[in-house]
Order: C-alpha cells, then sequence, then structure tokens
C-alpha cells in the first residue's frame, strides 16, 4: 500500500546539511498499524510527513497504492490528502469553532453538501463516543476528547490511511489507553491503515502490528511488534525495549545467594522448570518478582529470583536453567557463596 524507495530528505542548515532521513526503503501493508518508534530527532516526523506531501523527499520515491506521490504536482497533493488524514499530539483543533464544526470544515474543504455535512459529522461523533459533544467548544474538552475530534475530523474524508505524529504522546496514561483503543477499533471496522509514530514504548506495544525503528535518519531494525520486544537486535532497539524490572536495593541488599533475572517467550510455562530446579539440584530458587506481558496475543515473562546454595550446585542449576529459557541475567552475584 505505501512503498519507501531510497527515500532521502536533507535539510539546508547555515553552515551545512542535516539528513535528517537516510536512504529509507520500506512497505507498509494495507490494514496494517505500522509504528515507528525512535529517540528525538531520529527522522520520524519527518519520514512521516512526506506520505501526505507535508514534506518533499531531496531523493527516492514514495508509491501510495501504486502511484509515485514525489511526482505530484499541487493539485494532485490536494487529493492526495483527502486519502491520507492526519492527528497530532497536540490536536491542532480551530477553538473558535465547535467541535462539529471543526469536522464539518474538514468536509467542507473536500466539497461536500451542507446535508451530507450534517449526516457525516454526527456519524463521525458517533465512532468516536462524543454524541453529546457536537455544540461545545474545543477549551471545554479534556485532552483526551480533543484528540477524539482530531481523529472525527481525520476521519472526514474517509482517507485510507491515516497518520498520526506523537498522537498520544499530551495525554495520560488512561486517555492514552482510550485513544489506543479507539484507533484499534477503527482499524478493525474501517480498514484503515495506520502509520504511528511515538516514542511511548507502551503503545508500541498495545497498538502496533509492525514495528520500525528509526535512529539518526535510517530504520535501523523492523519487525512484528511482537519480535522487536521479544528478540530485538540493534543495541539501540535493545535499549528502547529494555524490560526494567528494578528489585529495591534494600531487598537486593538482604537477598542471600544471587539474583537472576530470567526472561522467557512464547508459551512456555516457567513454573515446572523453578519446581524442578529447587527438587533436582541443592539451591534454593525464590520467587522476588514476576511479570508476564502480552503482546499481540503471545507472552513474554520476567521473574526475578534468588538462588542459594554452594558454588557448584548453583552452576549446576544456571546450566539447566540457561538451557531451559531464552534468557538468564545475573542481577547480583553473592559474595558469601
Ligand atoms: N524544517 C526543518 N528544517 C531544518 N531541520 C529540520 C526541519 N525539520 C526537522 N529538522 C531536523 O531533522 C531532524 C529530524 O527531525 P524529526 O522532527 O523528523 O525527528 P523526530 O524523530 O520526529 O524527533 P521528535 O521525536 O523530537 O519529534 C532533527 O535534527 C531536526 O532538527
Amino acid at each position: 500500500m505505501i512503498r519507501f524507495e531510497n527515500v532521502k530528505v536533507i535539510f539546508q542548515q547555515k553552515q551545512q546539511e542535516l539528513v535528517a532521513v537516510n536512504n529509507v526503503s520500506f512497505h507498509i501493508k494495507q490494514g496494517e498499524i505500522y509504528g515507528i518508534v525512535g529517540g528525538s530527532g531520529a527522522g520520524k516526523s519527518t519520514l512521516v510527513r512526506t506520505i501526505n506531501g507535508l514534506q518533499k523527499p531531496t531523493s527516492g520515491r514514495i508509491f501510495i497504492e501504486g502511484e509515485d506521490i514525489t511526482a505530484f504536482g499541487r493539485k494532485e497533493i490536494r487529493e492526495l490528502r483527502k486519502k491520507v488524514g492526519m492527528i497530532f499530539q497536540h490536536f491542532n483543533l480551530i477553538s473558535r469553532k465547535t467541535v462539529g464544526q471543526n469536522i464539518e470544515f474538514a468536509l467542507k474543504v473536500h466539497n461536500i453538501s451542507k446535508k451530507e455535512r450534517q449526516i457525516k459529522v454526527k456519524e463521525l461523533l458517533e465512532l468516536v463516543g462524543l454524541e453529546d459533544k457536537e455544540h461545545v467548544y474545543p477549551a471545554s474538552l479534556s485532552g483526551g476528547q480533543k484528540q477524539r475530534v482530531g481523529i472525527a475530523r481525520a476521519l472526514a474524508a474517509e482517507p485510507k490511511i491515516l497518520l498520526c505524529d506523537e498522537a498520544t504522546s499530551a495525554l495520560d496514561v488512561q486517555t492514552t489507553e482510550e485513544i489506543v483503543d479507539i484507533l484499534r477499533d477503527i482499524n478493525t471496522k474501517l480498514g484503515i491503515t495506520i502509520v504511528f509514530i511515538t516514542h511511548q514504548m507502551e503503545v508500541a506495544k498495545k497498538l502496533f502490528t509492525k514495528v520500525a525503528v528509526m535512529n539518526k535518519g535510517e530504520i535501523i531494525e523492523e519487525n512484528s511488534t511482537y519480535e522487536i520486544f521479544a528478540n530485538p537486535i540493534h543495541a539501540h532497539t535493545k535499549e528502547l525495549v529494555k524490560n526494567d524490572i528494578v528489585i529495591p536495593q534494600e531487598i537486593a541488599r538482604k537477598t542471600r545467594g544471587d539474583i537472576l533475572k530470567l526472561i522467557y517467550r512464547g508459551d512456555k510455562s516457567i513454573e515446572p522448570i523453578i519446581a524442578y530446579t529447587n527438587k533436582k539440584y541443592d539451591v534454593i530458587l525464590n520467587i522476588l518478582h514476576g511479570r508476564i506481558e502480552y503482546i499481540q496475543q503471545k507472552p513474554i515473562g520476567t521473574l526475578v529470583v534468588s538462588i542459594e546454595g554452594k558454588m557448584i550446585e548453583v552452576q549446576r542449576a544456571l546450566t539447566y536453567i540457561r538451557a531451559s529459557i531464552e534468557e538468564v541475567q545475573v542481577v547480583k552475584e553473592s559474595e558469601a557463596v
């Protein structure tokens, strides 16, 4: 549906050139919720803005449904924007227009008759759960409600693609979840392709079907969301998805023996491994903390345990555990054993 071929965006700064997007090639399938993650200045916004013609690439080509949009003139770009809606971090609503008028305005731009506009505004408000807010002004809405209006407005021209630029970054955790749910719902109901850029990895986990990691203008890794979190390859990706269960210092200090972090993936269960280790080796394995997360309906578990015993037995038990699960990290090594 969207295909990037060697896309480069170079900004001319006073003394030098800044390569914001560097030779990027990738493909987004119809109906995907495609996430682009990365640190500040990685080039995410610039990349996503090339999809609706807000930013022209310096070189390379972008195809949407087979059409090379980099060759488009102004009139074709205007047509393209009907196909590609966008929502923003700070909502960008018109404050002197009511919620209904904000949405209607987007319909007017696309030459839709007044009668049709009125019907459509109500439909869109219903879609985002704001039926009762048609006549209020944006100032009286919460952040989450403002973003719902942003979504309704972006969907007014029935686009095939929705671009989301840090669309949840100004919202609290609960409101972020609400917006994530709405976007997932819209993706399922309307089959719309979503391209979402964010630095919020929690959003990535819950919403995306596929993730591209950007660093210094390049896509350094791309995979299904589960694989990005379960098996990150690039050091930068590992840093982004790092699973930081922290054991309080006091507990770490008081705990006798080594402290290990056990990370296991897929459908396997950890309990039999713990039980077998305690039975088979002369060690005491104690659970200090545990968490299991589901990404794309597949589990990633993290368990923090202490292990006590004679060094030789601990080593044997460790060899067994290492062979049984994906990753074992030693958090604290016992000085006493
Ligand atoms: N219009 C512009 N003129 C000059 N430089 C720009 C322009 N827009 C972006 N840049 C630069 O391009 C680089 C990439 O910026 P971009 O906003 O795409 O990154 P980002 O990953 O979206 O970062 P953030 O998460 O902080 O928004 C940055 O170094 C930025 O300063």
